[in-house]
């Protein structure tokens, strides 16, 4: 890294966006916080806090904050994006030609159809200048912002990128491990969010300590197999970015996606759970857009047909349990095979 400060922006102001910008802030970054709500922006300016979506953390008063887009783009060298996947491209569009040559990082973790497309992808298509990376981990807005200790994973091709993304977000709180597989990490991330929702159903459900070992487990096992399938590392999903962003997401009460979930489980419709929640839960796209891909590449997923056919098929509860646990009975760990074979071998 040189002696001169790296200068950030981050763009979109909920939960997580804030909380990436104070975090920052805090470490002395120069960072500029992005969000297109002039009430919300004069709010964090004369507060220091986002009262919408962080009530009660307080941001670093050194955090600017800005509605002006293209200037804080422009004031830039490193372009951090918080922004749901179904506004992502938009938003991208306004500034590509802006991003040429400098760093962008998307923290978003969702699928855009049609194309199946990740977040890197729609930034290579929209800022095809700019030098990508993407960032993922076990990393629930609320408690990076109260500082439990906690890391993630940048992943680029570009191993400087991702140096200077550990320089600038690593702290004794937040460690920032690198990978090079940016589309098993940017899966990773946005498949678990589905499982979160299965999961948190199951423990409005009631059900025990074995059988929610059992789902997070099997899981991990379908969205390997998935991702495996896709062109993904398997050994991704070992890492943070995998396993790691799964075991937080299906088992904390602060996962929105979970709490979609356990509101279904309640007995709520769909649009009822999201309506309530006030925020995103990707997974409930992204349920989508996997049962379709999983169906075209014919890539064996139970559970996400089984919350597919809760959810948009009008099937009951007891049915898909009852076809998921009578299902053939196969291996435990299937990619064992698959990760000693030679890479010829894997063709
Ligand atoms: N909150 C968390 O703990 C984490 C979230 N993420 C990911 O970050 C992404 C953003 O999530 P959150 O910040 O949590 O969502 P959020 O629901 O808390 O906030 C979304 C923000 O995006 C803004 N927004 C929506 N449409 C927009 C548009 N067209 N232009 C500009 N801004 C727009 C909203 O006004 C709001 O400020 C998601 O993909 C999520 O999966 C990743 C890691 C952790
Ligand atoms: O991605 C997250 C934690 O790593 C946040 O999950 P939710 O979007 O379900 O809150």
């Amino acid at each position: 890294m040189t002696d001169k400060k790296i200068s950030v922006c981050v763009l979109g102001g909920g939960s997580f966006g804030t909380t990436l910008a104070g975090l920052m802030a805090a470490r002395g970054v120069p960072v500029t916080l992005w969000l297109r709500d002039e009430k919300v922006a004069a709010e964090i300016a004369g507060e220091h806090e986002n009262k919408r979506y962080m009530p009660g953390f307080k941001l670093d008063a050194r955090l600017v904050v800005t509605t002006d887009m293209h200037a804080a783009v422009a004031a830039a060298d490193m372009v951090f994006l918080a922004i749901p996947s179904s506004a992502f491209r938009s938003v991208l569009h306004d500034i590509g030609p802006q991003l040429a040559g400098k760093d962008v990082i998307s923290t978003t973790k969702g699928i855009e159809q049609p194309g199946f497309l990740m977040m890197s992808d729609i930034a290579g298509q929209e800022a095809p200048g700019a030098r990508i990376a993407v960032l993922s981990g076990p990393n629930l807005a609320k408690e990076i912002a109260t500082g439990e200790l906690t890391a993630t994973v940048v992943a680029s091709e570009d191993q400087a990128l991702c140096s200077r993304v550990q320089a600038v977000l690593g702290s004794r709180r937040l460690r920032v491990y690198a990978s090079q597989d940016k589309y098993g990490v940017e899966l990773g991330g946005a498949l678990k969010n589905v499982y979160a929702i299965i999961s948190g159903m199951a423990a409005a459900l009631g059900m025990g300590e074995n059988t929610k070992s059992m789902l997070i487990t099997r899981s991990l096992a379908e969205m390997s197999r998935f991702a495996v399938h896709m062109g993904a590392s398997p050994m991704t999903f070992l890492g943070l970015a995998g396993v790691g962003d799964l075991i937080v997401t299906c088992m904390s009460p602060l996962s929105r996606n979970y709490q979609v979930g356990f509101a279904l489980g309640q007995g709520h419709t769909l649009d009822e759970s999201v309506a309530q929640l006030g925020q995103v839960a990707e997974g409930v796209n992204t349920l989508k857009v996997l049962k379709q891909k999983s169906d075209e590449e014919g890539v064996y997923m139970p559970l996400v047909t089984g919350l597919h056919a809760i959810l948009f098929e009008q099937q009951p509860l007891d049915a898909v349990i009852g076809r998921l646990m009578s299902a053939e009975q196969k291996d435990d760990v299937e990619f064992s095979a698959f990760m000693s074979c030679t890479p010829l071998e894997k063709e």
